[in-house]
């Protein structure tokens, strides 16, 4: 994985961009989202963990809004049910391409991984196969707010029965207090990880009109909405948290 250092905001711009997933963010990004995620690292490792329970023989384990394919790589790892095969999905081109060739390098490394294949394409119109874990790990939030429950339910027509979604997400608070509170600490997170109070600025302007968390009851109404049973959040690092919604 690429080493290089996020200074993506570090100098002062006269107008901050919409935060997009272009060629500039992928260069750095295994580096943005540790240092600016907390529990990244452990999120990704148990989601291996995780599927390797609900993953069921010839099945599909979606990953979707991959990246760069950390997720893919990891359920790669952990899961040995037979029959399997990882779809990792990402519409953005730079991110597909770079995926691409860290699972190779991945191909490379290990033997009897399941089979991968990536597609370049909007989640939004893809046609689910019969799946048993579908990942959105830090997706949904970029995914605009009408378009979520729709999304969702897609999702669980497709889940098999034993099978799992597993959500990760930013998380808003509705109590103020709350609120203002596990956004300071994740502030605390992101300048003990080196961004300078500049930077931490920049990219909340950068990420406020293309990301948009919701509360865990939001989460958990919307997912009952959508036919899952059963919602359990099985993780959370200050305002960053992980559920397993059943079919
Ligand atoms: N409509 C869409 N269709 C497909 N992809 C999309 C869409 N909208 C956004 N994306 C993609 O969703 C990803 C979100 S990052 C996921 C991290 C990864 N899961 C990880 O575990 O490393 C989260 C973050 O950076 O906070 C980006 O690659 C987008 O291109
Ligand atoms: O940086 C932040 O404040 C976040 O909320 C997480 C994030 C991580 C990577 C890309 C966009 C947002």
């Amino acid at each position: 994985m690429s080493k290089e250092p996020d200074r993506i905001f570090a100098q002062p711009l006269a107008q901050v961009p919409d935060f997009a997933f272009n060629e500039d963010v992928v260069r750095v990004f295994p580096d943005m989202i540790k240092r600016s995620v907390p529990g990244y690292p452990t999120i990704v490792e148990n989601l291996g963990v995780l599927a390797a329970q609900f993953a069921q023989p010839d099945s599909v384990l979606y990953d979707l809004g991959s990246s760069l394919g950390a997720v893919t790589q990891a359920l790669r790892r952990h899961v040995r049910t037979d029959g399997c095969k990882v779809i990792a999905v990402d519409n953005s081109t730079a991110m597909v391409e770079r995926c691409r060739e860290y699972l190779n390098a991945q191909n490379s490394m290990f033997q009897e991984l399941l089979p991968v294949e990536v597609i370049e394409g909007d989640i939004l119109a893809l046609e689910f196969q019969p799946a048993s874990v579908v990942a959105l790990n830090f997706t949904l939030q970029f995914i605009a707010p009408d378009q979520r429950l729709a999304l969702l339910s897609r999702i669980r027509q497709s889940l098999l029965p034993g099978g799992a979604m597993i959500l990760s997400e930013k998380l808003r608070f509705s109590d103020p207090e709350e609120h203002a509170l596990l956004t300071d600490l994740h502030i605390a997170f992101k300048r003990a990880n080196g961004y300078s109070d500049l930077e931490i600025a920049q990219k909340r302007s950068a990420i406020e009109n293309v990301m948009k968390p919701d509360s865990l009851e939001e989460h958990r109404e919307r997912l009952l909405a959508a036919g899952f049973s059963k919602v359990v959040p099985w993780f959370q690092c200050l305002n960053f948290a992980s559920l397993i919604a059943l079919p």
